[in-house]
């Protein structure tokens, strides 16, 4: 048994090299969603993988989100706020409690976490080194009636990626330090703007022209309306499940930043669960992987 289990290891081990062979010198941009940080042991576990991958000569960016725990700070300074085609609409008020959460708790704990198991983390928002350019958002919703005009909503601070200027994350992560990036720009006026975590990741991934782009999440990747795990898929799969409303709700803009990104260069996109111990790894180092993997054609 002893035996096995070492002829295992070894296995595992050996599966790996081919992996680290093809993807050494290559940038692989992280998505850390707010729900797949749970517990300790999975973020210390996420941090090693990082770590890790740094280690044997490939270029991990961390993109993170961290939505739960803005709703969390905002229930315990008695606010609420609501979601709008799954943007947080963002009050002066709420946009600092979004800078405080992303650019300052969630952002320095995932830097010490990484800088705990050995790496050199650096956290950054869109606004050091003017990485991110943001401009402001607003949802434009059709009429009750064909006569009416559509009505415009305010998502107030909401904001897209207007451009990238990659400099900082490129001499960072071309040096010993991993960067990890909180998703906040900063707009012409110089004001901050809160963006989803998706968007940025799949904006930086295709400015850095990433290998690869991996986007952590609640659930096992892409299923089909029996719950069957999907993988290999491509654009114009894509299309056809959002068409016939097998992807919905939130993962209808993750996909949506998944295909801009395999258009823009990206080889492939990787949709996987968090919730599983060092899927990052898992993901990356072994043949059957773990998640969904999208590809171009
Ligand atoms: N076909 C699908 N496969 C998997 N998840 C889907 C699908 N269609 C809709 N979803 C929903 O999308 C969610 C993931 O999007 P979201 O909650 O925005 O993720 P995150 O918070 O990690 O960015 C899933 O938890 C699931 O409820
Ligand atoms: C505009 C908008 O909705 N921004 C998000 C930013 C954080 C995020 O995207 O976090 P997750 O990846 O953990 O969901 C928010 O305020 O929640």
């Amino acid at each position: 048994m002893k035996e096995k289990t070492a002829h295992q290891i070894a296995h595992v081990l050996t599966e790996a090299l081919p992996y680290i062979q093809k993807f050494k010198g290559k940038t692989v941009v992280i998505k850390y969603g707010g729900n797949a940080m749970i517990d300790d042991k999975l973020k210390h576990g996420f941090a090693r993988d990082i770590v890790l991958m740094k280690l044997v000569g490939i270029n991990p960016i961390v993109v993170h989100g961290g939505g739960p725990q803005i709703g969390d700070l905002l229930k315990r300074l008695g606010k609420t706020s609501e979601f709008i085609d799954g943007m947080r609409v963002t009050d002066a008020e709420t946009m600092d409690v979004v800078e405080m959460v992303l650019g300052g708790l969630v952002n320095k704990e995932i830097v010490n976490l990484i800088n705990q198991h050995g790496g050199k983390a650096v956290g950054l928002t869109g606004k050091d080194g003017n990485f991110i350019h943001a401009r402001k958002i607003s949802i434009t919703k059709a009429g009750a009636n064909l006569a009416d005009a559509p009505e415009i909503i305010d998502l107030g601070h909401v904001g897209e990626v207007s451009s990238i200027d990659p400099s900082v994350v490129e001499m960072l992560g071309s040096s010993d330090f991993i960067p990890v990036i909180a998703p906040i720009g900063v707009g012409k006026d110089g004001h901050s703007y809160n963006i989803n975590a998706d968007l940025v990741a799949g904006k930086v991934a295709e400015v850095l022209k990433a290998e690869k782009l991996m986007l952590l999440t609640n659930i096992p990747g892409i299923l089909d309306k029996e719950g069957n795990l999907l993988t290999g898929l491509t654009l114009t799969d894509i299309d056809n499940l959002i068409a016939d409303g097998t992807i919905s709700g939130g993962m209808i803009p993750k996909t949506r930043c998944a295909t801009d990104a395999l258009k823009g260069g990206v080889t492939s996109v990787h949709i996987i669960d968090g919730r599983i111990e060092h899927s990052v790894l898992l993901e990356l180092f072994t043949d059957q992987g773990i998640g969904t993997l999208l590809l171009r054609r």
